[in-house]
């Protein structure tokens, strides 16, 4: 099925450039007139690459990504729903495996849309929706989390841009707990002259350190060993990754109070079979909207909804 959000009455001339979006043997790929690219797997409808119009890849993606379905891909972006880490014992989620179900269960593709730019008339973005329902699910996995729910993710490329939205329904006749969360990862030149910014005054809970609670005083936070911390920013600023100094990757967000930083650093990627090359560490950093410190409480009948933009910044 393929939607768009304009009538057709008032479609573009077909000699103006459109987006191609193809979608073959489970791997959808959408290109704009401006060359701006995204490809998305249904398993899992993991992103697996984001190229900005200049060639350059915005997503880092292991040459060891497990791309068959059979476990969850390394690289570019994991959807995390309904649970984040490892599912806490006594909750509704604890049978399932950590970071959940989305990941590695195969969506569909809704339809795609587009959006018209008032200065080229040219259609100048494209929305990707796929969706994953209780009904989809595998019997184990839905033996695991028995709760009726449809979620739409969202992803729509623009120049420069990627935006991706989650869209929770509670399906069923009873109120469920979820958390969620984009597990971006992103390329850099260098970690060593890469800094986080926007974090300043939040706080975290470091995974690296006993999953302690500290303030973050560093207004531009280097990634100088392994960083694995959980930030609560509610007033959602901006996070700004730089390299060298320079402005790389700005995200934003909307209803996605936490953002996890994420590098394995050497010792921890060594030790992960799908992330490769071995010293790729020095090349990734993964910045992490979601909300996943506490629980979303969705009742019966009620929607929810959660996006985040990257902006490349060439
Ligand atoms: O190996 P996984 O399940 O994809 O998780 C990778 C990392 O994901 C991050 O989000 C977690 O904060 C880390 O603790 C974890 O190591």
């Amino acid at each position: 099925m393929e939607r768009k959000n304009r009538p057709s009455s008032i479609a573009m001339s077909p000699s103006l450039p459109q987006p191609s979006v193809d979608l073959k043997d489970g791997v959808l790929t959408a290109t704009l007139p401006s060359g701006d690219s995204v490809q998305v797997y249904l398993y899992g409808a993991t992103v697996t690459s984001w190229k900005t119009s200049n060639g350059q890849e915005q997503l880092f993606l292991s040459t060891a990504a497990v791309l068959d379905g059979s476990k969850p891909i390394r690289g570019g972006i994991p959807l995390v729903f309904p649970v984040f880490g490892p599912p806490p014992k006594d909750h509704a989620t604890s049978k399932l495996p950590q970071h959940g179900f989305a990941r590695n269960s195969t969506w569909e593709f809704m339809g795609k849309s587009s959006s018209e730019s008032t200065s080229t008339k040219a259609d100048d973005s494209v929305k990707l929706d796929f969706g994953l329902s209780s009904a989809m699910l595998s019997a184990d996995t839905k033996s695991k989390w028995p709760v009726e729910f449809g979620l739409v993710y969202s992803v729509t490329l623009s120049k420069s841009k990627l935006e991706v939205q989650l869209h929770v329904q509670n399906k069923g006749e009873n109120a469920f707990d979820f958390q969620c969360l984009f597990h971006s990862y992103f390329t850099v030149k260098d970690i060593s002259n890469t800094t986080v910014s926007g974090l300043a005054g939040a706080s975290y809970v470091d995974k690296v350190r006993g999953a302690q609670t500290f303030k973050e005083e560093s207004a531009d936070l280097p990634i100088t060993g392994e960083t694995d911390r959980v930030y609560t920013t509610p007033s959602l600023p901006p996070i700004v990754v730089k390299e060298s100094g320079k402005d790389s990757l700005i995200t934003t967000r909307d209803a996605l109070p936490d953002v996890t930083v994420w590098n394995g650093w050497e010792q921890k990627i060594a030790g992960m079979g799908d992330f490769e090359p071995k010293d790729g560490w020095k090349r990734y950093i993964c910045i992490e909207p979601g909300t996943v410190t506490g629980w979303t409480k969705l009742e019966a009948g009620d929607a929810w909804e959660g996006s985040a933009i990257f902006e490349a910044k060439l």
